[in-house]
């Protein structure tokens, strides 16, 4: 990351790095500030981040390459992306990164940007996140504004930023003003044209997403999985329900997602805002266990059944999906999602787990397992750096079609282990 504090560079890393761990990346963030605590507890004034205060530049250089030896390590043991949150806005302290990233390590660099000019943007983002950061802990919300303020002038002093006539062999994007524009330098690579096209689909305007499942189904009721089966009648009174709690929320141009199935279709039939059907938020596809109970999924296929046991995750139902595969068909949903404001989301127990995940950076075993009750609203609302999840239940019974983890898990590596197939691919 590079630019001045206070200019989104922490929202952006922790949100790239949940999006690219969802998509199968392994990616984490290294954040010099908190190296800065750990080493330095007690309170530091602005006057600590003056260019010309010798010893606590030492100490910020010595973070600095702190946090970019753990990133190197964590990039030689398995990982995929390191983001390295810090301000980086000098020409020198980009040259180290270049050094050891690159010279020393063979690693690709890409350096995001972050231009705000916007004094609107700055002060939302210090009294957001800054006032309340470990920094000014017990120091006056106006005096810790001010602070700020004056830390943010000391960096400005010796900033240099990204320019693509100096830094032509650089590959990097510049966000002016949170995506009013963007400057993309020598895109290198498929893993950068992803991070840039996310980059350049978030927004930061409130909003809240709502997810609920379909109502109770006829096939929910018998206990059979997959299908296309009509709403019980528990599952139309809920769809009676969610219209009316939709009008009461009042939520300012809600947009309406449903998947292409019928007990999705007729749970948002009353619900009065604008419908789009999706075929990528149909339910996982069991293949051949489409229609089955768990029981007559247990009795017929016992060896498949052990083996969704022992990773559900990458189980694939023979000539149907994983929840792999369901994570890969969602992610245009997610990319249109960032872009959108108020969305209604109104799909099925495996799809919602998959886009809770998200939301709410679940790792992929515990996915799987989300619950996701029936006639429940989750209501789902970004706040600083998080999301804050509400489940709302219309209290309509309903239903209990969540199978839990089972207990015991048979060990890695034990010869007891029933052989997998040939591991599930992923499309991306
Ligand atoms: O992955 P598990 O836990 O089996 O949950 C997914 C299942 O949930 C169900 C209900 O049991 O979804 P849905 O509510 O859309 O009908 C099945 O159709 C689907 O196969």
């Amino acid at each position: 990351m590079v630019g001045l504090p206070a200019r989104g560079k922490t929202y952006m890393s922790k949100k790239l790095t949940r999006y690219l761990n969802w998509i199968g990346i392994s990616t984490k963030v290294f954040n010099v500030g908190e190296y800065r605590r750990a080493a330095t507890d007690k309170y530091k004034s602005h006057d600590f981040f003056r260019p010309d205060n010798k010893e606590a530049q030492e100490i910020r250089t010595k973070c600095a390459l702190m946090a970019i030896e753990d990133a190197c390590k964590f990039l030689q043991n398995g990982g995929e992306v390191a983001v390295v949150d810090a301000t980086n806005t000098t020409r020198a302290r980009r040259k180290m990164l270049v050094e050891v990233f690159t010279i020393q390590h063979n690693f690709k660099l890409f350096f995001v940007e972050s231009l705000c000019d916007d004094i609107n943007i700055i002060e939302a983002n210090i009294l957001e996140v800054k006032v309340c950061s470990p920094d000014y802990l017990g120091v006056d919300k106006n005096e810790a504004v001010k602070d700020f303020l004056q830390r943010i002038e000391h960096y400005r002093e010796t900033y240099e930023a990204l320019d693509y006539n100096l830094d032509s062999d650089m590959s990097f994007i510049q966000i002016v003003n949170q995506g009013d524009r963007f400057l993309v330098n020598k895109l290198a690579g498929h893993l950068q044209s992803r991070v840039v096209y996310y980059l350049m689909n978030i927004h930061v305007l409130p909003r809240t997403i709502y997810l609920t499942r379909h109502g109770e189904s006829e096939m929910n009721l018998s206990g059979r999985i997959g299908g296309d089966s009509d709403l019980s009648e528990r599952g139309q009174e809920y769809a009676r329900k969610l219209a009316q709690f939709v009008e009461e929320e009042k939520i300012p141009n809600l947009k309406v997602w449903t998947s292409q199935l019928k007990r999705t279709i007729q749970t948002a039939i009353n619900i009065d805002a604008p419908k789009e059907h999706w075929k990528a938020l149909n339910e996982i596809d069991a293949g051949t266990c489409e229609g089955m109970t768990y029981e007559e999924i247990q009795e017929k296929f016992p060896e498949e059944f052990a083996l969704r046991d022992q990773d559900k995750f990458h189980y694939r139902y023979q000539s149907g999906e994983s929840y792999q595969d369901l994570v890969a068909r969602l992610e245009p949903v997610i990319l249109e999602l960032e872009r959108q404001e108020n969305v209604m989301v109104v799909c099925h127990q495996a799809v919602a787990r998959c886009l809770l995940a998200y939301f709410q950076d679940k790792t992929s075993d515990d996915l799987p397992y989300l619950k996701v009750p029936l006639h429940t609203v989750i209501k789902l609302t970004p706040v600083a750096y998080g999301c804050r999840v509400e489940y709302v239940s219309l209290n309509i019974e309903a239903v209990n079609t969540h199978r839990e983890r089972p207990k015991t898990v048979i060990p890695s590596g034990s010869s007891n282990k029933i052989k997998m197939k040939e591991p599930a691919t992923c499309s991306h």
